[in-house]
């Protein structure tokens, strides 16, 4: 099969789609790739480092979508890549559909096949290809939090440990998931005090488990959500419904009663965000003030250290990579349903059921297209 990696052009995203090491697994197994030239340059991977994994490398992305049969990416395609797309053309990306009503106007009518790596499933239920990037998101939500709360930009002027005589940063941290774990383990490391809210039970039995009386617990209410938002130096907003638009469980009128100078870092701003005063923002302009609060809503957070994420995020697409470009991707998704939970569009037609009803599309079951 042929494969096209487009340099990614989301403000400051220096991610690239694959590796010169996946590259080479996909060559080794008689599949053509076409690189653009650049994709990788920002985080080492050069166009010669491509080319000696066996890539062709192109001048630009229009050639490299007119090149191809299936186009491997890292963020939701802009605008000027939905363009590029064409029936009979897979697409293999993060794309955040529910809360981006334009974009799945653009995938429908562009009659391409579109996998979003967010919902793709595992065994256990989990979402594999998010998980790598929210381990980095949830680590990052911390060091981002505690530069917000610098006073130099806006912040309340605390430290997130204290110091011997002066108390912690109180941190909530709103879903346990993976996110909220990874959040949570970087602000115990930096000795804040932290409360974590989910409403799975077996989350907050596990992470009790795990850290005993070192933090706090609770089940999410909109009044113990209340409580504890109203009275944070730091919030982090990680909830996930699959595939749906993220529930604004913080209002504003929450966020008016927290303390002046706190910070919320909604990293669930790539489902269209968690509190209803979050808009998304880019690394050029991470942040804006509603109410005295600094809020940072950057979605695509792991764009940020973005060799770190692309090693991370190609150690567990290149499996579902190889099996598209072994098989097709019709055949693929028919024999792994794990595959086929990650099909949002498929010939004009949105065939993921929390998509379709948060952007006004009929929704069709991938299933019986496939003929499965
Ligand atoms: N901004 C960025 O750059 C990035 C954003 N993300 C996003 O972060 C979000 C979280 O992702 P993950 O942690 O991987 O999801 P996850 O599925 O592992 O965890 C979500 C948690 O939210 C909980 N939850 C659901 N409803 C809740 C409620 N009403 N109150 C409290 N908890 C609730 C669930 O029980 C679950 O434990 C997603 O929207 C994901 O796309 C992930 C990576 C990067
Ligand atoms: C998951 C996501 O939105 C990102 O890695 O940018
Ligand atoms: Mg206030």
């Amino acid at each position: 099969m042929k494969i096209g990696v487009p340099r990614e052009i989301k403000n400051h995203e220096y991610r690239v789609g694959m590796t010169p090491a996946a590259v080479h697994e996909l060559v080794g197994q008689g599949h053509e790739v076409f690189v653009e030239t650049h994709a990788g340059a920002a985080i080492g991977f050069s166009d010669d480092d491509y080319r000696q994994a066996g890539a062709q490398i192109l001048q630009a992305a229009a050639e490299v979508f007119d090149a191809v049969e299936l186009i491997v990416k890292v963020k939701e395609p802009q605008a000027e890549e939905r363009a590029r797309l064409s029936e009979g053309q897979t697409l293999f990306t993060y794309l955040h559909l529910a809360p981006d009503k334009p974009q799945t106007d653009d995938l429908v009518a562009s009659g391409a096949t579109c996998i979003a790596y967010e919902t793709v499933t595992d065994r256990k239920g989990r979402l594999p290809l998010l998980a790598p990037m929210s381990e980095v998101a949830g680590r990052m939500s911390i060091q981002a939090g505690a530069h917000c709360l610098e006073r130099s930009v806006g912040g309340r002027g605390v430290l997130l440990g204290g110091v011997p005589g002066v108390a912690a940063a109180r941190v909530t941290i709103v879903g346990g998931g993976v996110v909220g774990q990874n959040a949570l383990a970087m602000a115990v490391g930096m000795g804040a005090q932290v409360t974590v809210l989910d409403r799975d039970m077996d989350v907050l039995r596990s992470l009790d488990h795990l850290y005993g009386n070192r933090i706090t617990t609770l089940f999410s209410t909109a009044h113990t959500l209340d409580q504890a938002v109203t009275e944070s130096d730091l919030v982090v907003g990680s909830v996930l419904i699959p595939g749906a638009s993220a529930p604004k469980l913080i209002t504003r009128d929450m966020i008016r009663r927290m303390p002046e100078g706190s910070v919320l870092v909604d990293v669930a701003i790539d489902q269209g965000g968690c509190a209803e005063t979050s808009k998304p923002t880019t690394h050029a302009d991470p942040t804006y003030m509603v109410d005295g609060v600094v809020h940072y809503c950057v979605a695509n957070m792991p764009g940020a250290v973005a060799r770190t994420s692309t090693l991370a995020l190609n150690n567990v697409t290149l499996p579902f990579i190889s099996a598209i470009a072994n098989k097709g991707a019709d055949q693929a998704m028919t024999d792994d349903p794990h595959l086929l939970a990650g099909l949002n569009v498929y010939d004009g037609k949105v065939t993921y059921k929390e998509v379709a009803e948060a952007t006004g599309h009929p929704y069709t079951d991938p299933a019986t297209l496939l003929g499965i």
